[in-house]
């Protein structure tokens, strides 16, 4: 494609996605004018910074590919797209999300990107990339940014992570920090528990999630942790708070796609909800398609067909 019809090209997207973003709906009329009810307006760290501080939830939602993150962008009420690592399990089969590799992740990540507009880009950093060195963390958080595209990075972990999150953030790249129950652990910690029930446990959890605002962290999530831990640990921030399974008082909400849609087969966490049940019709879709080749009822011969000039036809057996 030469230069200038790749610049029309884009221009054009731009120009389409504004107009069919105009269309969709924005965020109800009681909230105040510190959101972002422009669906125009790309959503930035000082954004959730705004919104935790005018008491405003922040809605993020994970997305694996070009059509969820579409999705995730055709409204303004998504603030945050993530490529979880959790793309490990709902996407790719892999049984845990310390399967997962970086080309992987920068593959889907590219995908994502592609089909994102106002919300802000995160991608979690995978398993085993960043924990060999800090040099080799900083590498992969750039190949997250530059080839993957993203916005700003995640990474689970407390303080044994802190000295990368200090170097990311000093040389800017904006991290989102990850406490409370560690997915990527699950092996350590033999399987999925939430943390933080006792008070040395909660303790534990609110040195972390201090550690890494010092350090720079723009933002923490909390997963798997008394609702009161949740609201404690959002009282005593600065940054803003992203809860799954960490009660209704944290700064915003996360949840996996394939867990709002239905669409997920595996084990549903307690604090799942599902939104939407597209496994059922997905599932009668694929068969009644079957069906009806089966019967001879796909393809229709008049409207999905394509027809042959009759003299054309009558040469074929000259
Ligand atoms: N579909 C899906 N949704 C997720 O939220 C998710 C993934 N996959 N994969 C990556 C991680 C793994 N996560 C998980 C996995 C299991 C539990 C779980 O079984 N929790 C127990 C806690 C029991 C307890 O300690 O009391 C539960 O029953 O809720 C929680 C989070 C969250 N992430
Ligand atoms: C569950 C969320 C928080 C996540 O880290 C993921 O999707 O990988
Ligand atoms: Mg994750």
């Amino acid at each position: 494609m030469s230069l200038s019809s790749w610049t029309f090209h884009r221009s054009a997207q731009r120009a389409l996605g504004w107009i069919q973003r105009r269309c969709m709906s924005v965020r109800p009329a009681e909230s105040n004018d510190k959101v972002n009810n422009d669906p125009r307006k790309k959503v930035t760290i000082q954004t959730l910074k705004t919104l935790k501080s005018a008491n405003i939830p922040i809605t993020m939602l994970t997305a694996y590919d070009y059509p969820t993150a579409v999705s995730a962008s055709s409204n303004a009420l998504i603030d945050v797209t993530l490529v979880g690592d959790s793309l490990a399990q709902v996407c790719l089969g892999y049984t845990s999300t310390t399967q997962l590799t970086l080309p992987e992740m920068i593959h889907h990540a590219r995908a994502v990107a592609r089909g994102t507009t106002h919300p802000l880009l995160i991608a979690d950093m995978p398993f085993g990339s960043f924990h060999v060195s800090n040099d080799n963390a900083v590498e992969n958080a750039i190949r997250l940014i530059r080839e993957g595209q993203v916005e700003a990075v995640k990474l689970e972990g407390g303080e044994e992570v802190v000295p990368i999150v200090r170097r990311l953030t000093r040389i800017g790249i904006p991290v989102m920090a990850h406490v409370g129950l560690l997915p990527q652990k699950h092996l350590a910690m033999s399987g999925y528990k939430v943390q933080g029930r006792s008070a040395a446990g909660a303790k534990r959890v609110i040195n972390d999630a201090l550690a890494l605002e010092d350090a720079g962290a723009f933002a923490v999530l909390v997963e798997g942790v008394p609702k009161e831990l949740g609201k404690h640990l959002t009282e005593k921030l600065q940054i803003p708070t992203i809860g799954i399974g960490a009660g209704p008082w944290t700064s915003g909400q996360v949840l996996v796609w394939d867990d709002i849609m239905g669409t997920w087969c595996g084990h549903k966490a307690k604090f799942v909800r599902r939104f939407a049940d597209l496994k059922t019709p997905r599932d009668k879709g694929v068969q009644d398609y079957a069906q009806a080749i089966r019967e001879r009822m796909f393809p229709s011969e008049d409207t999905e067909s394509y027809t042959m000039d009759p003299s054309e036809l009558a040469k074929l057996s000259d």
